[in-house]
């Protein structure tokens, strides 16, 4: 059994080396909740909830994650007896979504758990990869910024490019990259910034070869997805869409989509993001492991996660010092020939670098239990 009696909540906040440019907003900032869990032998597991400070990607915010935690997650997890972490998810079953602070805390119970256990955490996830393939993101003010990261990233060996596009953005930007770089494996992402009366421009984005096309129409809308699909070659991925096992399971009922872009924080943790990859496997619908700019907590566990034999494809998963002048973790997460290997140590299989952490917290909360929230 699992007796957690702390749990430490660290707001941090650190800028980002450029800023990320898409057509709902551009992040220039980034805060973070990092959530230590504490068992009563002091050890420590720790999570991250990645919700941004304002409801552009997701209706989850920092402040909307901080009342859930505070007001409902955390006093639930004093009450409840938990023998294991894939129990946290149904444990959480009476409170409704708010899926990034749930998987915050979810994660960092399975870090603790496997700590316990003496295991890495991917171990314990069911994964086995002992290296997982990283891809980078084009999220560009201008199409010769974007020229010129793309060949960046080539060069740092990033196995794959994801283009930011738009309707005001796609076309011309997509033939000026084809043209400098024919070969890129090459992939975008709409972030619902299309509808299906946009089907003409959708078709003509099949000509640039693309891997993918990562959410072109609104959240809600599996129907059209599936109606877009029949009528373009190129696959489509789902991300904003997928926010639950069922969510996942209506998908692919309907051909929604080819493949899957699973993050475990917009399905409330790891247990959910592990069942719907074995249900994705199970249909041959190929799967990918999503970012969050995050910082190397939800890195080092989006890592373990992609060990996951169903992860085919090279992940939103890039370097620590990529958007962090100094991350909060040790060591960095580093990609070498294109790839970044495993931790064979217990739990996560980095630790936190807590000189780091107190720099950038801006603000912290501790509970215990037995205390009262
Ligand atoms: O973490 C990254 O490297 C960026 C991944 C990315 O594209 C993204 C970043 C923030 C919010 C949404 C998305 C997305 O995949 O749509
Ligand atoms: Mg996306």
């Amino acid at each position: 059994m699992l007796h957690i009696d702390r749990v430490r909540l660290s707001l941090i906040e650190m800028p980002l080396k450029k800023p990320f440019f898409t057509h709902l907003g551009t992040v220039h900032n980034r805060q973070s909740i990092i959530i230590e869990v504490v068992d009563r032998d002091g050890v420590s597991g720790f999570g991250e909830a990645v919700a941004f400070s304002s409801p552009w990607y997701t209706e989850e915010t920092v402040q909307t994650e901080l009342h859930m935690l505070k007001d409902f997650l955390i006093p639930k997890l004093f009450t409840e007896e938990i023998n294991h972490p894939k129990e946290i998810s149904s444990i959480f079953g009476s409170i409704r979504r708010n899926e990034m602070a749930k998987s915050g805390i979810e994660t960092a119970i399975w870090d603790l758990y496997a700590k316990k256990q003496g295991q890495p955490l991917s171990y314990l996830l069911g994964g086995n990869r002992k290296e997982v393939p990283a891809g980078a993101v084009v999220a560009a003010q201008n199409i010769e910024k974007a020229l010129k990261q793309i060949g960046d990233f080539q060069e740092q060996g990033y196995q794959r490019i994801k283009v930011k596009i738009s309707p005001e953005n796609d076309i011309h930007l997509l033939r000026e990259i084809r043209k400098e770089y024919p070969y890129v494996p090459l992939m975008v992402d709409a972030n619902s910034a299309y509808t299906l009366d946009d089907i003409d421009r959708l078709k003509a984005l099949d000509e640039f070869r693309l891997l993918m096309i990562e959410q072109p129409l609104s959240i809600t809308d599996m129907v059209d997805h599936a109606t877009l699909q029949k009528q373009i070659s190129t696959p489509i991925c789902l991300d904003e869409s997928i926010t639950s096992f069922q969510d996942a399971y209506s998908a692919i009922q309907l051909g929604s989509c080819q493949i899957m872009n699973i993050k475990m924080s917009r399905v409330g943790g790891l247990e959910n993001a592990k069942r719907i990859h074995d249900l994705c496997v199970e249909h041959h619908i190929q799967v990918w492991c999503g970012g969050m700019i995050e910082f190397g907590i939800s890195r080092a566990h989006n890592i373990a996660l992609a060990t996951l034999e169903g992860f085919t494809i090279p992940g939103d998963i890039v370097s620590s010092n990529h958007y962090w002048e100094e991350d909060i973790i040790e060591p960095l997460v580093e990609v070498k020939n294109g790839m970044i290997s495993v931790s064979t140590e217990a739990g996560i299989g980095f630790t936190i670098n807590r000189k780091r952490l107190k720099e950038v917290t801006i603000y912290s909360e501790e509970y215990e239990k037995g205390k009262g929230v």
